[in-house]
């Protein structure tokens, strides 16, 4: 979403979760805390009815307007930046009660990929929302399985900026959980994964995560990234989806970085799923530059006031289907390397590697 434009932007966090894991249950859960008593919720749910005037006006009143008619990943796609876009004019007009927050609740069956990637592609919804982050719910004692034979529910964990694993009052002996959270971290290594009955997962844990934010706080830049500081995190996969962190202690000088993401996006976007990082560049190393990609729509690059620790090693942590995460890794060190060399021109570095 456009960095240019985030003054007053209403943040939205999209909660998914594969079929059962307890979205819902999470949901009227967060719905209870006073800081989300002006959230508006947007449920996708299989084979209702679609939305008209009438619906959307009544629902509003309740809060909750219900995308119908199909996958909020396919079908609804539409429906559903159009929903948000009305959603926000009516509440300028103050037709409908004002609303802070969006939380929006996919089906079971939904690839979160296309819903991120929609909500980025339409120039009002960019301009006046923000995506403040991915939820993924996740069965302690179905979620390995789950994880090992459909793709959704890989996706889903894959694109998650918090993980909520649910029923582990469950798991009596702990295995199921084990492996479901193995299962994860091979996915989204990075990434904090709450455990609903030890945890909580309230609503300060889960909201108000995305870097982007107006008064984005240090600590809020580490959890959006992943909460683990080693550089010793192992690459991993589950099925196709592979995940990758680099780590690097080079700078790059912007021309470079510019060049850096646009060769990202061209060779491997259509098989990023995600990547977000952190980039040290020459021109002001105290202020790292935030990069997000969904696919190959990537975020304006930002300009941090800050560091989120101590730590000011460039670090990027990509996911993707069939993704080759050394190849980006070098791609970087390539970049990096030639721009070292002062007698080379940065713009010169793809020819080198
Ligand atoms: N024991 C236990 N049951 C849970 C927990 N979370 C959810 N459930 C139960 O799991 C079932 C499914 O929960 P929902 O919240 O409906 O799951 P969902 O992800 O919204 O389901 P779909 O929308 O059908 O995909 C319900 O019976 C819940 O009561 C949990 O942490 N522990």
């Amino acid at each position: 979403m456009n960095a240019g434009t985030l003054r007053g932007a209403i943040p939205l966090t999209v909660l998914t979760g594969f079929l059962g894991a307890g979205k819902t249950t999470l949901l009227n859960r967060l719905l209870k805390e006073p800081a989300l008593q002006r959230s508006l919720v947007l449920v996708n749910e299989l084979g209702e009815i679609g939305i008209d005037d009438h619906l959307l006006a009544e629902s509003v009143d309740g809060d909750v307007v219900t995308l119908a008619g199909g996958c909020l990943c396919c079908a609804v796609r539409s429906d559903l930046v159009d929903t948000l876009a009305d959603l926000v004019m009516r509440r300028d007009e103050g037709s409908i009660a004002s609303f802070d927050r969006v939380i929006l609740e996919t089906t079971g069956l939904a690839d979160p990929v296309p819903v991120l990637h929609a909500l980025q592609a339409h120039p009002l919804v960019q301009m006046r929302y923000v995506l403040d982050g991915v939820v993924t719910v996740v069965d302690a004692m179905t979620g390995r399985r789950s994880l090992a034979e459909h793709e959704e529910a890989r996706r889903q964990v894959a694109v998650a900026d918090r993980i909520v694993l649910t029923k582990t009052d469950m798991d009596e002996h702990g295995e199921a959980g084990r492996a479901t959270r193995d299962g994860i971290r091979a996915l989204a290594p990075l990434v904090p994964v709450l455990d609903m009955a030890r945890d909580g997962a309230s609503a300060s844990q889960l909201f108000g995560v995305a870097p982007w934010g107006e008064n984005v706080r240090a600590s809020n830049l580490g959890e959006w990234l992943g909460s683990a500081r080693s550089s010793e995190v192992p690459a991993g996969h589950e099925g196709d989806i592979r995940s990758a962190v680099l780590w690097s202690e080079a700078q790059l000088p912007p021309q470079a970085f510019g060049m850096f993401v646009d060769l990202l996006r061209a060779e491997f976007g259509p098989r990023i799923l995600r990547l977000k990082g952190l980039v040290c560049t020459t021109d002001d190393p105290d202020r790292p530059v935030v990069i997000h990609g969904v696919q190959h729509i990537f975020h304006p690059p930002r300009r941090l006031p800050a560091w989120p620790d101590e730590d000011r090693r460039t670090r990027i942590v990509l996911i993707g289907k069939d993704l080759d995460g050394e190849a980006v890794i070098r791609l970087y060190e390539a970049f990096a390397d030639a721009a070292a060399m002062p007698s080379v021109d940065p713009l010169l570095a793809p020819h080198l590697s």
